[in-house]
């Protein structure tokens, strides 16, 4: 029989092996906020402070928590964890237990969430162990976004009217997440804040975030790399109430961040909390995404924003200008709608300068001036695509500086981005071999040729490179 202070040696014992085999950060982050609760019949139950951490320890250090509990307590060692989970008022408040050695993932999915905010030590900014009290976010929503200034049209029909009835009653509907799709400037992320900002005038209350991907991975990689406050990130998320994440598409290849949005998203999912998503393909189409994820996208609503009519283009400049208190004549903004009719962005863009041009000019607002200046606004929006273009938007995609691509170093994921970088300077713009090395990594024409054989040789026998390479061509080419 083991005392109660057995327990601690134990875990110290523990601690001691495990620190020598798993690397500083990692043992400060996963093993430093475990703390020892209890040591009977050779069942060592552990406390650690989220499902996520729960979940992340199993799928990581299964393996060395085994291997060094056993030779502490036997062959008979068995862990249990005692579970803190966020206090959202369903329950009664008792941390629960799961069993190891199970794996066996369920026990803790199925069970209802329980209860116990515990704050031991203070969190820093901007994350805040919720529970603790009611947490002011600022939404980060752009009052413009307002249903009142979104047009509804056969493009958008479907989305916007489940926008509202969802916004009239959050995580409540079948529709959850929303997952809003389609082409650039098409008003995807305007119809998604509109949901928020009307979810926060129906119920103010509610703690409502506008994110986009880049900034939520941007956070991730900080909380876990630098700050090594990555439970305070997760706790921050799944305290969220409307959860918008613009752009999931960015995620495409970022695994760990990935990974922490899929335990996110199953959090607020569980609890009843909404998650509204935007995204510029359906979740079928979406390349670099894990399955997990892409499967949970489905079980809402996905709803499709199409390229508008010429009915509603017209509309949308009407309001535009109706809400600016300009008058425009309607042959001029017919002109426009019929001559730009792939971007919501654009049309609204031409507009602008069509009445920048007046006021600076004191030119008429007349269908002359929007001819003219449409033809410029085509013309200049045909850019050249540049090495250096190319090479920033290579390091975009993969998340990583642009200097490195010179840096001297072996580095895989490096030594590929710039094969990459090499490959489309060769296939899109006509500079010589010698030109691209000595512009990419100062390396040499051979190099450069090396570069373009390897990755058309891996785009034949790795499908996930390949859906990299034309993930980034589509970016090279759509902004360009
Ligand atoms: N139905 C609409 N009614 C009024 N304005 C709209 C509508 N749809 C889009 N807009 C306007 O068009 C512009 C572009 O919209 P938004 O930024 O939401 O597009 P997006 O689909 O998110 O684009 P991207 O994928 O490039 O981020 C915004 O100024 C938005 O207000």
């Amino acid at each position: 029989m083991f005392k109660a202070a057995d327990c601690k040696e134990v875990w110290e014992n523990c601690l001691k092996i495990i620190k020598d085999n798993v690397s500083p950060v990692s043992f400060k982050t996963w093993f430093e906020p475990i703390v020892p609760v209890k040591l009977e019949n050779n069942v060592l139950t552990i406390q650690v402070p989220s499902p996520f951490f729960y979940e992340y320890l199993e799928e990581q250090y299964i393996d060395i928590l085994r291997k060094t509990l056993r030779k502490e307590l036997g062959p008979e060692a068995k862990l249990e964890y005692s579970v803190i989970v966020e206090n959202n008022g369903y329950n009664d408040g008792a941390p629960f237990t799961v069993k190891f050695p199970t794996q066996n993932k369920t026990e803790l999915k199925n069970k209802p969430v329980s209860v116990q905010a515990v704050q031991e030590t203070p969190i820093k900014n901007p994350f805040i162990i919720p529970g603790i009290k009611k947490l002011n976010v600022d939404p980060q929503l752009n009052p413009e976004y307002n249903f009142a200034n979104f047009v509804e049209g056969s493009c958008n029909k479907l989305a916007r009217s489940a926008g509202i009835t969802i916004s009239q009653a959050p995580g409540k509907t079948a529709f959850n997440p929303l997952f809003i799709y389609g082409g650039s400037g098409l008003g995807k992320t305007h119809l998604a804040q509109a949901i928020g900002i009307e979810v926060k005038r129906l119920f103010p209350e509610k703690i409502v975030l506008y994110v986009n991907a880049v900034k939520f991975q941007t956070q991730f990689v900080d909380a876990y790399f630098k700050h090594n406050n990555i439970n305070d990130f997760l706790h921050f998320y799944q305290s969220i109430d409307v959860l918008i994440l613009d752009d999931v598409h960015e995620f495409a290849g970022k695994e760990k961040t990935q990974d922490a949005f899929f335990h996110i998203f199953n959090h607020l999912h569980q609890t009843g909390k909404q998650l509204i998503l935007t995204s510029d393909q359906a979740p079928a189409d979406l390349q670099g995404l894990e399955k997990r994820l892409l499967s949970r996208f489905k079980w809402g609503l996905s709803a499709e924003l199409t390229v508008p009519d010429f009915e509603t283009r017209v509309a949308i400049l009407k309001k535009k200008v109706y809400n600016d208190g300009i008058v425009v004549p309607n042959d001029v903004l017919e002109f426009i709608a019929s001559n730009i009719n792939q971007n919501i962005r654009e049309l609204e863009g031409a507009l602008i300068s069509m009445l920048a041009q007046s006021t600076l000019n004191g030119k008429q607002l007349t269908v002359e001036l929007a001819s003219e200046l449409i033809e410029k606004l085509v013309k200049s929006t045909k850019k050249d695509i540049t090495i250096d273009y190319i090479q920033k938007v290579v390091c975009e995609y993969f998340g990583l500086p642009l200097e490195v691509l010179s840096a001297k170093t072996r580095k895989r994921e490096i030594v590929q981005a710039r094969q990459i970088a090499m490959y489309f300077s060769k296939s899109l713009t006509k500079a010589s071999l010698s030109t691209i090395g000595s512009m990419i990594g100062n390396k040499d024409h051979a190099t450069v040729l090396h570069a373009c054989k390897t990755v058309n040789n891996l785009m034949e026998t790795d499908k996930r490179f390949r859906a990299q390479v034309e993930d980034i061509q589509k970016k090279l080419k759509y902004n360009s």
